[in-house]
């Protein structure tokens, strides 16, 4: 059966290099994929087009087919803007606006045209007990996001995200600028937050895709060289590349 979420020959291009290729990959719902592999091997690039931001990068350019719910949203037709609604993405770096803690959540639900106070306090209030942050902020709601700390920033970014009730996330490397402290809630975070959504997640660290991820996927100049279950690829791959990173790591 056909999965809700899922890529068909998806290559990308950056001109006529071809950093991505022909990778057929699905994410079942309320799961976690870690995609690990060598600086460059083409996870991040693949992570971005998943929600097209990847179009943004002049010069690149995409082919085949990213299926969620029977569209393809590497259509040309597909509304972008509405489409990243649906599919967050949290970088690598808490990026929050030079706006108050508030704002920077209710941005989207007001762009998305809901005005009314009341149901904006219920949306950020929400979203930022979702991203396990309502506690440290409830009483400063109206100060800089600026003046957090750099997890709770990041936390923050996720509470932005999840403010249009994305139905997936996409995590970039999400908590390497972070300390141990503030990596262990992100990692907590999203393992609560997978009851609801499917996430992707771009990460270096091995004992980090081990902990939190369900499915992982090794990549390696571009190629998905093997996915299957986190447990079964952190203790018997199948594939001597992926074996040799893997231990490599961790040796
Ligand atoms: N904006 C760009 N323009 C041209 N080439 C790019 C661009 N971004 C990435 N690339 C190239 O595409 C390939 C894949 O890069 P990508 O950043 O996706 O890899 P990665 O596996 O995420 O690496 P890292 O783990 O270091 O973040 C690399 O060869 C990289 O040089």
């Amino acid at each position: 059966m056909a999965q809700p979420f899922s890529t068909e020959n998806l290559s990308i291009y950056y001109g006529e290099f071809e950093a991505v290729k022909k990778i057929n990959l699905a994410f079942p719902a309320q799961t976690v994929t870690a995609l690990i592999g060598p600086s460059g091997c083409g996870k991040s690039t693949f992570l971005r087009s998943l929600n097209r931001m990847n179009d943004e990068i002049a010069g690149s350019s995409t082919k085949g087919h990213i299926w969620m719910d029977g569209q393809d949203l590497n259509d040309p037709d597909t509304d972008v803007i509405k489409l990243r609604q649906q599919i967050g993405m949290v970088w690598q770096r808490p990026n929050p606006f030079y706006k108050s803690i508030y704002n920077n959540i209710a941005f989207g639900p007001r762009y998305r045209g809901i005005k009314n106070k009341k149901k904006l306090d219920e949306i950020v209030e929400s979203s930022l007990r979702k991203a396990a942050l309502w506690d440290e902020v409830k009483d400063r709601l109206h100060d800089s996001a600026l003046a957090l700390s750099g997890g709770q920033q990041q936390r923050l970014c996720i509470a932005r995200a999840l403010s249009v009730n994305p139905q997936i996330l996409l995590l970039d490397e999400p908590a390497s600028a972070l300390d141990p402290v503030s990596t262990g809630k992100i990692e907590e975070l999203i393992s609560e937050l997978k009851e609801e959504l499917r996430i992707v997640i771009v990460t270096h660290n091995m004992q980090q895709a081990a902990r939190i991820s369900d499915y992982t996927a090794y990549f390696y100049v571009g190629n998905l060289v093997e996915h299957g279950e986190t447990k079964n690829i952190f203790t018997n791959p199948e594939n001597q590349l992926t074996q040799e990173y893997i231990m490599g790591r961790f040796g």
